[in-house]
């Protein structure tokens, strides 16, 4: 279980009254998905950096189960992030942009690269193994970017409009996939402008208004 308490934040520089100070509460179990929504400059890329251990924190507490998360690095929180775009390095073919993911120097085991190979034929990218992102639709682009992030095997998901721009038979490609791994115990947190995402995906949800995350009613969240 995923426990943030009054996570709070303010950027050094802002315009006076324009930019709120930040204070974040939630909790999030495994297998669940937090939808968090809000308009531009709102705050939601602020709350993903310090989950995420991008930005420090002034104050606050956040936890997994009881052990405390601020102390730790980036890489050591067991939260993988996937963003809209930029996800890719242009100049490796999509195993390696994978492969990133397991190793950073891409020296892999035969293990690693059988499940590259797998989990590609797994999301329905089996003959794209040594294509570049320059080569690769959208959407497939986005599935090799959330593919990475899942061989992570994280345990925490936080997904940054991750379905943006991709058509219908692409966003249901991948809900599917965040699905799999929410029934697999994976906790996601889903930042998305979008009423299907959200509808598609999330067991609760949250609007940010005025640096505060507020619970929104549950019932309006129906199935697509
Ligand atoms: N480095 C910074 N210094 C000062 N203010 C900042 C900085 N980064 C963001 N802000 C301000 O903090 C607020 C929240 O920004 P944030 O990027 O978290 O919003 P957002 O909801 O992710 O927006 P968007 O949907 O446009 O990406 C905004 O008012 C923004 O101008």
């Amino acid at each position: 279980m995923l426990s943030c308490r009054s996570l709070s934040f303010h950027y050094a520089q802002k315009a006076p009254g324009e930019t709120p100070d930040f204070s974040f509460s939630f909790t999030l179990a495994p297998s669940h998905c937090l939808a968090v929504q809000g308009p531009s400059g709102s705050g939601k890329s602020t709350l993903l950096n310090l989950l995420a251990g991008f930005l420090e924190p002034g104050g606050g507490a956040l936890c997994w189960n009881d052990a405390d998360l601020l102390s730790q690095p980036p890489w050591q929180r067991g939260m993988t992030t996937v963003f809209q775009e930029h996800n890719l390095f242009e100049h490796l073919p999509v195993w390696a942009n994978i492969g990133a993911g397991l190793a950073a120097n891409l020296k892999l085991t035969a293990g690693q690269r059988q499940q590259i190979h797998d989990g590609l034929e797994d999301v329905g990218l089996g003959g794209l193994y040594n294509r570049l992102p320059a080569e690769l639709s959208g959407g497939q682009r986005q599935r090799v970017a959330l593919l990475r992030a899942l061989l992570r095997q994280p345990r925490l998901l936080l997904l940054d409009e991750p379905f943006s721009g991709l058509d219908r038979t692409n966003r249901e490609a991948l809900w599917a996939l965040v699905k799999r791994q929410q029934n697999a115990g994976v906790a996601v947190l889903l930042v998305s402008h979008d009423p299907e995402d959200i509808r598609a995906l999330a067991d609760s949800c949250y609007q940010l208004e005025d640096g505060r995350l507020v619970a929104q009613d549950a019932s309006k969240i129906l199935p697509v």
